[in-house]
């Protein structure tokens, strides 16, 4: 039998998820609610996609507030909190509306999990490919973060370096595409609801003519899933650039023992041979963030740019922040269906 899913905000990372779990039979998307009240629009942002293209498969409406394509059909519902909707069919809620829900309402919630795509402290577990899914349990851990985009692409390469070579600080520069909070031209900032943000006068400014800097909630992220990784260690800023999708993050790391280059470019190309999920991607091409577009590997390690110099070890990674992203929460999903089911 199918694992019946609802989808919460189909945003930028809400429709990459859906459009991957349409590939997994196993898993049955039974209804998206989103605020947009126009189901009209809704389905036509699904079809089309000016970052990914046109959906091969198309939905169309259907009768009372359904959507339907050859495999596929879905419930629409239009409401501002998942405890205003009929669960009693749903086993799994991917919450990616952005919104800081009271977390003892999600825990009251009649479903087996909630797995949220951004960083909650209060969440029974971060969870991060690479570097804690191990620490996953169905029995105890009903909030399930997948943690954030970045802190997906940075935190395995963090814990690899760590384990050889033990990192005694360091500094990252995330370097990120434009996301939909932000204004077309100049305006008054307004609050988003769904983010936390500072800068909020930066934020105000017009997204496509600047590179907007920033402070990044990366390393926060990253200590929620191991401790180890905080602000402590590691300092952290961004700057925010006026691409659609695909970010990259500038590493800096000082560790206690010494390394050359040909052994910290061995440790990644041994864990790309080994690892079970789609994460490390090692690449010696001259490529750009586009060629990265609709890449699942998420820390992809751009080896023209490894520096090492006694103990600094300086790395440039790459990874779609939306398609990308979405593939980890997917991937989190099936990792978390099938140690359910002990296999
Ligand atoms: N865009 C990225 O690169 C990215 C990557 C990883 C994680 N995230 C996280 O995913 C979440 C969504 O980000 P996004 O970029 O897709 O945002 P988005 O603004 O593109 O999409 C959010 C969607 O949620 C809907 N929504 C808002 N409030 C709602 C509510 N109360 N109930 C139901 N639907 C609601 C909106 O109408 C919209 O369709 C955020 O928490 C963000 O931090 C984003």
């Amino acid at each position: 039998m199918s694992i019946k899913v609802l989808l919460n905000g189909a945003g930028r990372v809400g429709k990459a998820v859906l459009k991957q779990l349409l590939e997994h039979k196993k898993f049955e998307i039974t209804i998206i609610n989103d605020i947009n009240p126009y189901i009209e629009n809704l389905v036509y942002s699904i079809n089309y996609d000016s970052t990914y293209g046109k959906l091969a498969d198309k939905f169309k409406i259907i009768e009372n507030n359904f959507i339907k394509n050859s495999t596929s059909k879905i419930k629409i519902t239009n409401v501002d909190s998942l405890n205003k909707i009929d669960l009693k069919d749903i086993d799994i809620i991917i919450d990616s509306s952005g919104k800081k829900e009271d977390i003892n309402l999600l825990k009251q919630l009649p479903v087996n999990a909630v797995f949220l795509t951004h960083p909650n402290k209060d969440a029974d577990i971060n969870v991060i490919l690479g570097a804690n899914e191990k620490e996953l349990n169905p029995t105890s851990h009903k909030i399930i973060s997948t943690s954030s985009c970045n802190a997906t692409a940075l935190l395995p390469a963090l814990k690899l370096v760590d384990e050889k070579r033990e990192i005694l600080c360091g500094d990252i520069v995330t370097i990120h595409p434009l996301l939909n909070h932000q204004r077309v031209l100049d305006g008054s900032f307004v609050g988003s609801p769904t983010r936390e943000v500072d800068c909020n006068f930066e934020f105000g400014r017009s997204s496509t003519q600047n590179i907007i800097p920033n402070k990044t909630t990366t390393i926060t992220a990253c200590s929620y899933v191991l401790e180890k990784f905080n602000k402590e260690l590691i300092s952290s800023n961004s700057l925010r650039v006026p691409t659609d999708t695909v970010g990259a993050i500038n590493v800096t790391l000082f560790t206690k023992q010494t390394s050359t280059k040909e052994e910290i470019t061995k440790l990644f190309l041994d864990f790309e041979k080994n690892q079970k999920f789609p994460i490390v991607l090692n690449n010696f091409e001259p490529l750009v963030s586009s060629d990265f577009k609709k890449e699942r590997f998420t820390t992809i390690i751009d080896h023209r740019y490894l520096e090492v110099k006694n103990n600094m070890i300086k790395l440039l990674l790459w990874y779609d922040n939306e398609w990308g992203y979405a593939s980890k929460v997917v991937e989190i999903l099936k990792y978390y269906e099938k140690i359910k089911k002990g296999k």
